[in-house]
């Protein structure tokens, strides 16, 4: 007899695998689901986060799969999550059982995208034959809406199971699970619905097929969870968000909005040289967001679990996660949840914090509030959910040692002897992290602040006010990321992502709070003031910044180099003429730009547009239609980039002799002088050494025509509508005023010629005729005049 289930023998297997899992009791929910599944009843099941609630429809289908006919080749039970990441977890669970029950049942795992469907049903259509077992297939939504819809038959299916029902009941994808349930026969099969948050409305569900079912809620009572709220400005969020004071307890979990946030943090504190020093040296910091490879997700997962603070080179292990993480997922060890950003719904906040506390652990959330957020406290306590505020750590408890005011005089000392005092940011950075046990970030940014202000007001520079920081996090964000590109995109996009998936009222809070170097520039900041936002001071493009990575600055390079080429014609606003650059055509529509990145190459746009039109130039203007000209641009960037002035001025000097040379050679060889002659005769012309003749009177009045025709021109390429791209595509087929006239000259002058030619022929006949009336053809003799 099982000590699990007193009440209920259990089978050997499910017996033993419990045993090898050292489980000896059952939990509440446990004790009042099982029974009834047993039986064969639908079920709803409401419990906390962490109850057990796997196991309730696990052990039941096990023993219904034991005690009845096997159906080999065919598929028993379904069950369905929401993400591939809890698929594999309750597929692991399930083959823990396996192991003691072989050849009984085979499990399935269903997930992969679209493109893997296919695979997959043919997958499964090539394993469900009578020589194997029967089946539990286990997946997500999207791929067992595949399987359902391929030829593989539902009919032996007796089983279901919707774990984390409440999320596949959700709007987008609640007409695809019952798209799934019509296809599973409803008179025979059992179905269980599980979740810590199941709400009051499960009648649709009832609707698609739920039998007369019962209702089981576990209640929190006895929790140890605890909920708590940081008060915190936005900008000190990120150092609000270290609670390093608990270094050497358990494991944390960050569950912020933004996807692309995990991955920020995680690799600025761990590309901060910094940080390497205490507080952080024995800190094992970990990612896991929708970008991260779903093997890698694994493995994180399984290093996160089993990391203890007993490990002598991490104490800790920060894991830096999104909602990917907030459900289902089982953190058997996680201490702390913190939550950077408050979820808009009850139901998020509270799996988020079940990731704690699991199992009558000891577990502990705090949410990260800024000023505006106040009103969030009231509405949860509407939602039954209590938020105290936290008074943070008894500093005299916490292991790590603070500055005494000893150090901080010989810090201060040190750095005041410096000769140049604009180098005392660095050398306070280097004293700060090598002399001195300094927490970088403590428990109220505050801490920081006062730290490293007195050093400020001291020396001309500090550490703050070379990165324009209001705190130290910020200004190693701000350093971390003028060193490698990639951080520099990563705050960018991490900013984006942000902004546009909340409702922001603090701008300028959350430009600090991701450490942006600049003002972005964005739609929706079109409004918004730069107001107490201090942009990087130091005089510097963006584009200088470089990644570390050889081959990624390379392909940049590239990059940069072909936008500047590629850039889609804007629309211009109402009143505002179009620019139309004779020459070029428009290319690649929607490229997408960083965001200072844009700034700055419609800065070289701009350079670019007055080079080829301002002042009607005909020399800068043809220069520019030259594709050398873009090397020219480029070499600027190049120059600026590499700082080598002297190389590029011989670049352009090589350039017009190369010209010159090039056009002496076409002028000997074609021995013609040149009609409507172009920039490369005034580059020439404008060579101090050049030995071409000076223009002719000719060539003069070609120009005052030329700045007629240019005038023409320009009015009507301004008379074009801009919406009308057709008209604008034909115009550039049409023959220009300037083409015209170049060819009326010629057919001109050829007429001359032609003309001048016959009436030279018409006088040499006239000529013959007079001369053979003068003499005899024969004797060549004058006749005789009588
Ligand atoms: N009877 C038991 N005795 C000891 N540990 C148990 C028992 N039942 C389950 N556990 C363990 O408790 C942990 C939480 O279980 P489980 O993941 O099933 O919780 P849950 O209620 O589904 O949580 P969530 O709502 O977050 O999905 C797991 O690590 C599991 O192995």
């Amino acid at each position: 007899m099982s000590t699990f289930l007193p009440d209920f023998p259990l089978s050997e297997p499910v017996r033993k695998t419990l045993a090898s899992r050292g489980f000896v009791s059952s939990k509440p929910v446990q004790t009042a689901v099982i029974p009834i599944l047993l039986e064969g009843h639908d079920v709803v099941v409401e419990a906390m986060t962490g109850s057990g609630k796997t196991l309730c429809y696990s052990i039941p289908l096990i023993e219904r799969l034991i005690n009845t006919e096997p159906q080999n080749g065919m598929i028993r039970a379904i069950i369905l999550l929401p993400t591939r990441m809890l698929v594999e977890q309750v597929v692991k669970e399930f083959k823990l059982f396996q192991k003691h029950a072989k050849h009984l049942f085979s499990v399935f795992q269903a997930t992969g995208g679209d493109e893997n469907a296919q695979g997959i049903c043919n997958e499964l259509k090539r394993i469900l034959i009578p020589s194997e077992p029967q089946m539990i297939v286990i997946g997500t939504i999207g791929c067992m809406l595949k399987i359902v819809h391929s030829s593989i038959s539902m009919s032996s299916v007796d089983y279901l199971v919707l774990d984390e029902a409440d999320n596949l009941m959700k709007t987008q994808s609640f007409d695809d699970t019952k798209e799934i349930l019509s296809h599973i026969p409803a008179k025979k099969r059992t179905t269980a619905l599980f979740s810590a948050t199941m709400g009051t409305n499960v009648t649709d569900l009832i609707d698609a097929g739920l039998k007369k079912y019962f209702k089981i809620r576990v209640s929190n009572k006895g929790a140890i969870l605890q909920n708590e709220l940081v008060d915190t400005d936005l900008i000190k969020k990120k150092s609000s968000s270290d609670f390093s004071g608990q270094k050497y307890e358990l494991p944390t979990v960050e569950v912020p909005k933004s996807s692309l946030f995990p991955s920020v943090f995680s690799t600025i504190l761990k590309s901060s040289p910094e940080l390497d020093s205490d507080p952080f040296s024995g800190v094992n910091f970990l990612a896991i967001h929708g970008g991260t490879a779903p093997k890698k997700q694994s493995k994180i997962l399984s290093a996160f679990n089993s990391s203890k603070p007993t490990d002598p080179i991490h104490k800790l292990t920060v894991l830096f996660t999104t909602d990917l993480c907030a459900r289902g997922v089982d953190f058997t060890d996680c201490g702390w949840i913190i939550q950077f950003d408050a979820p808009q719904s009850p139901d998020t906040f509270v799996h988020r914090i079940g990731r704690s506390g699991r199992m009558e652990k000891e577990g502990k959330s705090i949410v990260l509030l800024s000023k505006e957020e106040d009103s969030y406290v009231y509405f949860m306590q509407l939602k039954a959910l209590t938020l105290r505020e936290w008074h943070g750590f008894d500093p005299t408890t916490s292991p790590i040692p603070r500055l005494s005011p000893l150090d901080l005089l010989a810090v201060e000392a040190a750095a005041r002897t410096k000769q140049n005092q604009s180098n005392v940011h660095s050398e306070l950075f280097e004293l700060l992290g090598a002399q001195v046990d300094c927490p970088y970030l403590s428990v109220d940014g505050e801490v920081l602040v006062d730290l490293v202000v007195p050093f400020a007001a001291k020396s001309s520079i500090s550490a703050l006010e070379l990165f324009s920081a209001p705190d130290l996090v910020t200004a190693l964000i701000r350093r971390a990321q003028l060193k490698d590109r990639k951080l520099f995109d990563l705050a960018q996009r991490a900013f984006v992502s942000f902004v546009r998936g909340v409702k922001v009222l603090d701008w300028v809070g959350v430009m600090t709070m991701f450490a942006l170097l600049k003002f972005p520039r964005m739609p929706e900041l079109k409004h918004i003031k730069e107001g107490r936002f201090r942009p990087l001071p130091l005089d510097f493009k963006t584009k200088w910044i470089q990644y570390e990575e050889a081959d990624r600055e390379k392909e940049r390079r590239r990059d940069l180099k072909k936008n500047k080429f590629d850039r889609p014609i804007q629309k211009p606003k109402a009143g505002e003429k179009p620019s139309i650059q004779k020459g070029k055509r428009v290319k690649k529509q929607g490229h997408v730009f960083d965001l200072q990145d844009e700034a700055e190459i419609e800065e070289d746009y701009k350079k670019l547009k007055k080079g080829s039109r301002g002042g009607r130039n005909k020399k800068k203007k043809r220069n520019f239609d030259d594709s050398d000209d873009s090397d020219d641009l480029m070499s600027d960037l190049d120059s600026d980039l590499s700082s080598d002035d002297s190389s590029h001025d011989d670049r352009k000097k090589r350039k017009v002799d190369k010209k010159k040379g090039k056009k002496k050679m076409e002028m000997e060889e074609e021995n013609e002088e040149p009609q409507f002659e172009d920039s490369d005769k005034m580059i020439l012309d404008d060579s101090s050494d050049s030995d071409q003749p000076p223009p002719e009177e000719e060539s003069v009045a070609d120009e005052i025509i030329d700045s007629e025709e240019e005038r023409l021109r320009k009015q009507e390429e301004d008379s074009i509508p801009w919406k009308d791209r057709e008209a604008l595509k034909k115009y550039w087929k049409q023959e220009s005023l300037y083409d015209r006239r170049k060819r009326e000259k010629k057919q001109e002058r050829k007429k001359k010629i032609d003309r001048t030619k016959k009436e030279t022929h018409q006088k040499r006949k006239n000529w013959q005729a007079k001369r053979s009336q003068m003499f005899d053809p024969v004797t060549h003799k004058r006749r005789n005049r009588h």
